[in-house]
């Protein structure tokens, strides 16, 4: 069993020991932060992890450590960790927007890296999840991370450069869904279902149209058409959405995700230019 060690125990670590652990012991991993010791308890608690804020000991207990810290605190991250990263040690990072250059040049080694972005349904097996690897990370790297991802969900191999794209795309992906989802139940309300009646019902329409599209051949417009009678209720209702442009907000809502991917690494990347 793989020893693995996050750095970064905040929203997306929780979602993938959540995963982790219905198929593997907790103590085979190990989580610090920075602070939040009540937060390193509570995972412990919960999913059977082991913790510590000793960056020697947590890197020094890991097959393949993966960071999970916000790319503002990229550098203080690596920083508090090269000391003791062994060359040969698999480095995932899950930081939206850092390359893999960025992170090289901060551990000042040629580490094994591989970029992962996973998303928070992780926690029930269900992450969509990329990884590009670096140039120093080699098929058995590549192996090794796509066999832990599996664990939770779906992997899929990307070049580097459609990093941005996919973080935008699948791992703020489950956002725009939850939001649609927010303004539906508010809906329900307005045309008077109480939360009992219409949660059930939103629910069902969800996973019933993400299976038709799995499992279908048919074009998301065709099934479309299919519910859409000519003068019906359908019609009336998505004729509001088209008067409003919807599907081009969309466009634009995942272009700007992209663009805000681009600009988080090249944040760090300006840093390191100054030193
Ligand atoms: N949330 C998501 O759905 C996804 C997030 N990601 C990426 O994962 C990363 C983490 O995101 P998320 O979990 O949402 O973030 P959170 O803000 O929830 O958690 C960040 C964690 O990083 C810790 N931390 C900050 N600085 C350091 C440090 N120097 N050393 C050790 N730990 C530190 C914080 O500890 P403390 O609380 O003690 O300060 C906290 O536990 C981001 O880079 C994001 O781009 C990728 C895919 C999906
Ligand atoms: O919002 C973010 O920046 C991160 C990356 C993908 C999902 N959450």
């Amino acid at each position: 069993m793989k020893k693995i060690s996050f750095i970064g125990a905040g929203s997306i670590t929780e979602a993938i020991i959540a995963g982790l652990t219905q198929s593997m012991n907790g103590q085979s991993i190990m989580v610090s932060n920075r602070n939040n010791r009540s937060r390193l308890l509570d995972l412990q608690t919960m999913y059977g992890v082991t913790f510590t804020q000793n960056t020697e000991e947590l890197v020094n207990n890991a097959d393949l450590v993966i960071l999970a810290v916000k790319p503002k605190d990229a550098a203080e991250a690596i920083k508090s960790i090269k000391d003791y990263v062994h060359q040969e040690q698999l480095i995932i990072s899950l930081m939206a927007g850092v390359s893999t250059e960025s992170l090289t040049n901060l551990l000042e080694q040629n580490n094994p890296i591989i970029r992962a972005m996973p998303n928070t349904s992780a926690a029930i097996l269900k992450s969509a999840t990329a990884l590009s690897p670096s140039i120093h990370a080699t098929g058995l790297h590549i192996e090794m991370a796509t066999s832990i991802f599996e664990k939770i969900g779906l992997v899929s191999v990307v070049t580097e450069e459609q990093m941005h794209a996919v973080t935008a795309l699948s791992g703020s992906g489950p956002a725009y869904i939850y939001y649609v989802v927010e303004a539906m139940e508010k809906a329900a309300s307005k045309i008077g279902l109480c939360e009992n009646v219409a949660k059930p019902l939103i629910l069902q329409t969800m996973i019933g149209a993400a299976e038709m599209l799995m499992e279908t051949p048919k074009h998301p417009s065709v099934l479309r058409k299919e519910i859409t009678s000519p003068g019906g209720t359908t019609e009336a209702g998505i004729g509001v959405l088209e008067h409003h442009d919807f599907q081009n907000i969309l466009v634009r809502c995942i272009t700007r995700a992209t663009i805000r991917s681009q600009e988080l690494g090249e944040g760090l990347t300006q840093l390191l230019n100054k030193k």
